[in-house]
């Protein structure tokens, strides 16, 4: 039985004050039989989350990292400065990143890998454009982003992967794929990680994001396929954050 996951990804947002006052009002109040409850935040955020969640069942995860241990990458940082505060999980390959910070497959792949290796369980996403969609090309792309996003992947790491499929069209529009558009694709995700693993694919949870919102989670919770949400603009206010989470 796969536990759902929803993960609230912060973005470019929120002083250390304000995500400390939001880790004020969701602690205690999550639903940990439901679902596993994580906010991916940005860099600095970090540590002040960690220890402000301490103890609780609120999951830290980071929104990037490079995937050298370390060296001259200015501005980077490194996937033993998030082990070292303890992150749980780190977000990869979004479409933010791959559209503005030239991610690519092979990157993302790496950082895949070496979160692995370091312990930190990665999300990694996928998602086609408006125009892929349109050309009924998602399924093409989707194949492609994940078969090389879990190349090299050991069978005994992939229920630590969780992939979360990210309609680029959805995202932060107000436009939300219908459930069953999204839980077609993400039934055919699954078959595509079945085709690398087989059986263990049962065991990958496999997130839909773009536009989730207090108002349509229950029913994108409800599809057979999905597993959760990675969750932009609606999880940034506590209130709404609690309300996925209690789908
Ligand atoms: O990572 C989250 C996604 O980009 C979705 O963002 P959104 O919920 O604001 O549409």
């Amino acid at each position: 039985m796969r536990k759902p996951i929803i993960a609230g990804n912060w973005k470019m947002n929120k002083t250390i004050k304000e995500a400390l006052e939001f880790a004020e009002a969701v602690k205690g109040n999550t639903c940990p039989d439901k679902a596993e409850a994580v906010i991916c935040a940005p860099f600095t955020l970090l540590k002040d989350l960690k220890e402000a969640t301490k103890g609780t069942d609120i999951k830290i995860g980071a929104q990037n990292m490079h995937f050298e241990e370390s060296g001259a990458f200015t501005g980077e940082v490194s996937p033993l400065m998030l082990k070292e505060l303890d992150i749980d999980y780190v977000v990869i390959g979004h479409s933010e990143r791959r559209e503005y910070f030239n991610e690519t497959d092979e990157t993302v792949n790496k950082k895949v890998l070496k979160a692995l290796e370091v312990g930190i369980d990665p999300i990694l996403c996928c998602g086609e454009t408006l125009e892929e969609r349109e050309a009924d090309k998602t399924k093409d792309v989707v194949k492609v982003q994940v078969e090389e996003g879990l190349k090299n992947v050991a069978k005994e790491d992939l229920a630590k992967v969780v992939i979360a499929y990210e309609p680029i069209w959805a995202i932060g529009t107000g436009k939300t794929a219908t459930a069953e558009q999204a839980n077609d694709v993400i039934a055919y995700i699954r078959e595509v990680v079945k085709g690398l693993y087989g059986e263990l694919a049962e065991e990958v949870r496999i997130q839909y994001g773009g536009s989730v919102k207090p108002a349509n989670v229950s029913e994108i919770m409800a599809q057979s396929d999905i597993d959760g949400a990675l969750v932009g603009g609606a999880s940034l206010k506590a209130e709404d954050y609690l309300a996925l989470l209690n789908f």
